[in-house]
Parts: structure tokens; sequence; C-alpha cells
């Protein structure tokens, strides 16, 4: 069974054909980089697959649940959105907390204690005075906070320093996690990711092993062509 599935996926905002019959499925255990020319549609796949967008047509399974049953798949699930929307007036620390509550985990100090720890974060500062930067670390916090199977990522270091993107990728080791990322950062890819999935006007264009390539800038200059 795959981690992800999406088979013949399509979803149009009026005359836009965001997605055309899109298919890629990312195997257990890999680290899955999806790329794409802006407006692609990579985000409007990761919204699909964490139900925040309903497709017109195909299908898309997490762990071979449809993603319809978005309470079943959410448990399995950490989502980093492209542009994390958290409370302004909570504390990093009270963000988590709420988050671990909303999600029924127990026990969950050690593990709030940690990712602060990790990802430098001050427990005290309010979400309202954050860099982008620091956001986006929290965001990563709020979706590696139950240790999920299965990381949905959209450009989630987009914002991140050196030193923050080290740890959140040995973070995503640590918890051997499946992760799919939306990312133009392709020296990051080269050294991170195991497959890429490259998707153009809403259809996979090309698809490869990133260690039979060798180079990925000119491999998805060529693809997207
Ligand atoms: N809510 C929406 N209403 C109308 N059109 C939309 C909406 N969301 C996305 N689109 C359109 O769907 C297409 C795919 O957008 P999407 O955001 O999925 O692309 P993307 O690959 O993530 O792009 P980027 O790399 O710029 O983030 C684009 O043409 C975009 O304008």
């Amino acid at each position: 069974m795959f981690a992800v599935e999406v088979i013949d996926l399509k979803k149009n905002f009026g005359k836009t054909k965001a997605l055309d019959g899109l298919t890629f499925r990312v195997k257990r255990g890999e680290v899955y980089a999806l790329l794409g020319p802006n407006g692609a549609g990579k985000s409007t796949t990761l919204k699909i697959l964490v139900g925040l967008l309903k497709p017109d047509g195909g299908v898309a399974k997490i762990d071979g649940v449809n993603v319809k049953n978005r309470a079943e798949v959410m448990k399995k699930v950490g989502y980093i959105p492209e542009e994390p929307i958290l409370f302004p007036y909570l504390t990093a620390k009270e963000v988590l907390i709420y988050s671990a509550k909303l999600r029924g985990l127990k026990d969950y100090e050690d593990r709030i204690e940690h990712l602060l720890d990790v990802f430098s974060l001050e427990e005290d500062k309010i979400v309202a005075g954050m860099s982008k930067g620091m956001v986006q670390k929290l965001a990563a916090c709020v979706a590696f906070l139950h240790e999920p199977e299965i990381l949905i990522m959209d450009e989630p270091m987009a914002n991140m320093d050196p030193e923050s993107q080290h740890v959140f990728k040995k973070e995503i080791r640590r918890m051997k996690a499946t992760a799919l990322i939306s990312t133009h950062q392709l020296s990051e890819v080269e050294k991170f990711c195991d497959r890429v999935g490259v998707i153009s006007k809403g259809k996979l264009v090309a698809e490869v092993d990133i260690n039979e390539i060798d180079e990925l800038e000119r491999f998805f200059l060529e693809v997207v062509k």
C-alpha cells in the first residue's frame, strides 16, 4: 500500500483547470518532492490531500483511505500550509498546547519542550510578534507534534534560516515519516528527497529517483519547457 495516492485528480476554478488528471504515488518512508512552475497545481493537490478542497474528479488516498474521510486521514497526517495562520494572541507554547488538546494527545509536555528547544522558539513569544520564519517553524512544530506517519508540506522551508532548515530535516528523518513536499528549493531537494515528481498545468510531466539525475535544475527546466 502507498502512503499517498493521487489518481486522475481534477480540479477546476471557473475556467482554470488547476488539476487536469494528475496521477502520482508516494511510497511509505519516502521523501517525495512535488516540483512545478508557479500555478502548476501543487498547493491545490496538497489542499485536496488534507481535505481543504474537494476534487472535481479522480481520487486521493492517504494510507489507502479516501481523503473524503478527513477525520480518519488527519490522525495520520501532519500538514504545513504555504501560509500558516495561527492564533495571533497566543504564545508559541499556548499554540502547541491548544493543538495537542485538539488532537486529544496526552503527556505532551515533553514533546512540546523538545520541539520549542530544537527550533529555538521562545515559549512566551506571541504569534503576532513573530517573524515569518518563526511562524513557519511554529507551524512545523504543530505538524510534528503528534509524530505523524505522513507529512504534507507546502513550501515549508521557504522562510527558514539554514540552521532551522537543518533541524527541520533532521526531525523528519528522526520521525521516519513519509514526506510529500512542495518546493522551489531545488538544491534542498537534491540533498534531502528520494524522488521527484514534476507537474505542469495540473499534470505529471516527469517523475524520477533523485539518484538517477546529474543536475536537478537542468532536468526540471527541460521537462517544463
Ligand atoms: N481559490 C482559488 N480560486 C481561483 N483560482 C485558484 C484558486 N486556487 C488556485 N487557483 C488557480 O489554480 C492554479 C493552480 O494554483 P496552485 O496554487 O495550486 O499552484 P502552485 O503550483 O501551488 O503555484 P505556486 O508555485 O505559485 O505556489 C493557478 O492557476 C491558480 O491561479
